[in-house]
């Protein structure tokens, strides 16, 4: 079990954690003051798979002055996202272990607004998602390929690609780069999904994430998948198993709301070295 770290000095370099739910990996920085100075800088250095830590995003772990919480959320390459699902169930899954909240219903706040995680002392955890809303049809193209898609909006943006092929037409796109979307659709950019059915209820994705690059999952990406695939049946409430490179998350759509369940895993802690946090300011 993480222990809960003492406040973290700025000039002593933080308290990390290392973890991942389904394999979308997030550097956690506990920050109990709410004093870390996590600039872009900093932030993609520590997500540097060589020269840092590695990770696809950040995830700074602050305590709101109401008493609740305030999930951090930075991409790989330090912008700012309203919203991590994956990260989430990370952050709760932390929280809970070290002590700063009870197993059972803890609400959060993100920048994509307040969230709810449902979190035992071990095993999955759920995320109440809010609302997954489908906007206008666009496109997505990768070379010559294009491929129909349709907005969701997750508190963050993405663009679903149903239907693109079989299982070894997904495994064989190139999102070694990132797509071409329509940036008037998406002024902000996109995090891109790619799927193809896999039976009732079942569906397979991969994900090409803005801010960060092709990841083995994402958690808000999969809620979105679902939105769309019940859509598309007609329908606008159910369970999609969503199996990713990562592994597999339950999403439940409801009307107005849904929820995000899979695994949060912790794999390591330790501390920032202090020339380290220094040099990348
Ligand atoms: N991996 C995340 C999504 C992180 C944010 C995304 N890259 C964005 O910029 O919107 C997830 O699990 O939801």
């Amino acid at each position: 079990m993480p222990a809960a770290p003492s406040a973290p000095a700025d000039s002593d370099g933080p308290i990390f954690l290392k973890g991942h739910g389904t394999e979308n990996d997030f550097v956690l920085l506990p920050d109990r003051a709410d004093e870390l100075d996590l600039t872009e800088n900093r932030v993609r250095a520590l997500c540097d798979r060589r020269a840092g830590l590695g990770g696809d995003g950040v995830i700074r772990v602050v305590p709101d002055a109401d008493g609740g919480f305030f999930m951090d959320y930075r991409n790989a390459d330090g912008s700012l996202a309203q919203m991590c699902g994956n990260g989430a169930r990370l952050f709760a899954r932390y929280m809970v272990d070290a002590g700063w909240a009870a197993p059972g219903r803890i609400p959060f706040r993100t920048r994509g607004g307040p969230r709810v995680a449902h979190v035992q002392t071990s095993g999955d955890v759920s995320i109440e998602m809010g609302p997954a809303t489908l906007g206008v049809a666009s496109r997505a193209a990768i070379g010559d390929a294009a491929f129909a898609g349709i907005a969701v909006d997750v508190g963050n943006p993405h663009l679903v690609c149903l239907d693109i092929g079989d299982r070894s037409t997904l495994a064989a796109l190139d999102l070694s780069h990132a797509p071409e979307f329509d940036p008037q659709v998406f002024p902000d950019g996109v995090n891109i999904e790619f799927v193809t059915a896999q039976g009732p209820g079942e569906v397979a994705m991969r994900v090409h994430e803005r801010g960060v690059g092709e990841t083995r999952s994402c958690g808000t990406g999969t809620v979105a998948v679902a939105a769309a695939t019940l859509a598309a049946a007609g329908r606008t409430q159910g369970r999609v198993l969503v199996n990713v490179p990562g592994g597999q998350v339950t999403v439940d759509i409801a009307p107005g709301t849904s929820m995000l369940t899979g695994p949060a895993v912790i794999v390591a802690q330790g501390r920032v070295e202090p020339q380290f946090w220094a040099a990348h300011r």
